[in-house]
């Protein structure tokens, strides 16, 4: 299948799939449509049951659309089986051979497409470099790791150079030490290779740590798509500053709106600016979402936005969380960086105000 340069990798049009008929009917995706880019580290990320795994599915061939399209560079092969697909899939079990080395594992795909033996070889050779793995070649795959087993996986998955990777939560069965640093592995894998890959999870802070581009999904929509400072700094919606990180919810009115922003008065009386999802137009009651760590706490009989009651103080480490009670009887989380020897009078009980900063509130469509 010839590459199209011009073309998005990969891209998915009003796509549906329901599982199963009339009283039974499961909508797993209620048509989806998204593009991905070229060379992109792509992750579709939501809760469990969402539709991430069944998007996957149908972008491999392993399931067909009950609707819709999905191109690859400009061709629809919503069609066509896995094996006509320049695609390959990385799955969360990695499905390795335990009686097989680790170089045969990785130059099987390659065989069974007929491959010269010499470009197997040499091949092998270039993905067993590439995952740092050389020195275990002949290892059979029962005898290694199973960080050492997830290399193994992607470089299997790499060898027949597909124009996209597909990985299914291909982390998850490692400890946190181990799936931090194949993170960052994965992270420079795709980069040196080139390759567009399209990446599934549940985690977000996997999500915003590797992805060039995230879409957030839930119960078969996607939400909300754009780069990990956009969707955390800039959420359109409640599930998806709730979902990823946390986020402060209050309710205000809007007296204004102008170049991205509206004003909103709040029910303690003041007004602050805050940034409008794109094409969203704002009228009457709304929802605004602010970070813990973009609000400052205050002196309560300052000019500060909010006031309220210290009811608890959360020590963390590396920052505090203060958990205030305000006058309406909303809660609100403030979140400080600690620094070394640097203490104030703030007790559980006190009376505190809050600052909220230029840039710090977002409307939320819903
Ligand atoms: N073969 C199937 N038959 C019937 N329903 C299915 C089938 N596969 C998936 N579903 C349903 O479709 C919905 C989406 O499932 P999917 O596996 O895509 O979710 P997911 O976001 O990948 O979840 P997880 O993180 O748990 O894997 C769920 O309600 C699921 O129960």
């Amino acid at each position: 299948m010839a590459e199209r340069p011009d073309r998005n990798a990969i891209e998915v049009r009003d796509v549906r799939k329901v599982f199963g008929a009339g009283e039974n009917a499961v909508v797993a995706l209620a048509t989806v449509s998204v593009s991905i880019h070229k060379n992109e580290f792509f992750t579709l990320l939501g809760p469990s049951g969402c539709g991430k795994t069944t998007l996957l599915r149908l972008i491999a061939g392993f399931d067909y659309p009950s609707a819709g399209e999905i191109l690859l560079y400009g061709d629809d092969i919503a069609l066509l089986p896995p094996y006509k697909r320049p695609v390959n899939t990385v799955f969360q079990s990695y499905a390795l051979f335990p009686h097989m080395t680790v170089a045969q594992n990785i130059g099987f795909g390659l065989e069974m497409l007929n491959k010269p033996k010499a470009q197997v070889k040499a091949r092998v050779a270039e993905m067993l470099k590439l995952v740092r793995m050389e020195q275990l070649a002949n290892r059979r795959t029962s005898q290694i790791s199973g960080g050492q087993q997830q290399r193994v996986a992607l470089a299997r998955a790499l060898a027949p150079q597909p124009k996209v990777l597909l990985l299914d939560e291909p982390l998850s069965a490692l400890d946190y030490k181990l799936r931090k640093d194949m993170q960052i592995e994965l992270k420079r894998l795709q980069g040196e290779t080139g390759i567009t890959f399209i990446f599934v999870t549940h985690d977000q802070e996997e999500a915003l740590t590797m992805s060039d581009r995230i879409a957030v999904m839930s119960a078969g929509r996607i939400l909300q798509v754009g780069a990990p400072r956009d969707i955390y700094d800039r959420p359109a919606e409640r599930f998806v500053a709730n979902f990823i990180g946390e986020s402060n919810f209050l309710k205000g009115e809007t007296i204004g709106a102008a170049g991205g922003q509206a004003t909103v008065k709040l029910s303690s009386g003041a007004k602050i600016l805050a940034s409008l999802p794109k094409g969203f137009s704002p009228s009457g009651s709304i929802t605004i979402a602010i970070r813990p760590e973009h609000a400052q706490l205050a002196a309560a009989d300052g000019d500060a936005a909010l006031r309220g009651t210290v009811e608890n103080i959360v020590y963390l480490g590396t920052d505090t969380h203060f958990h205030l009670r305000l006058d309406d009887g909303e809660p609100f989380i403030v979140r400080r960086q600690n620094a070394r020897g640097k203490m104030d009078g703030l007790a559980q009980g006190s009376r505190a105000g809050v600052l909220i900063g230029a840039d710090a509130a977002q409307v939320l469509k819903d």
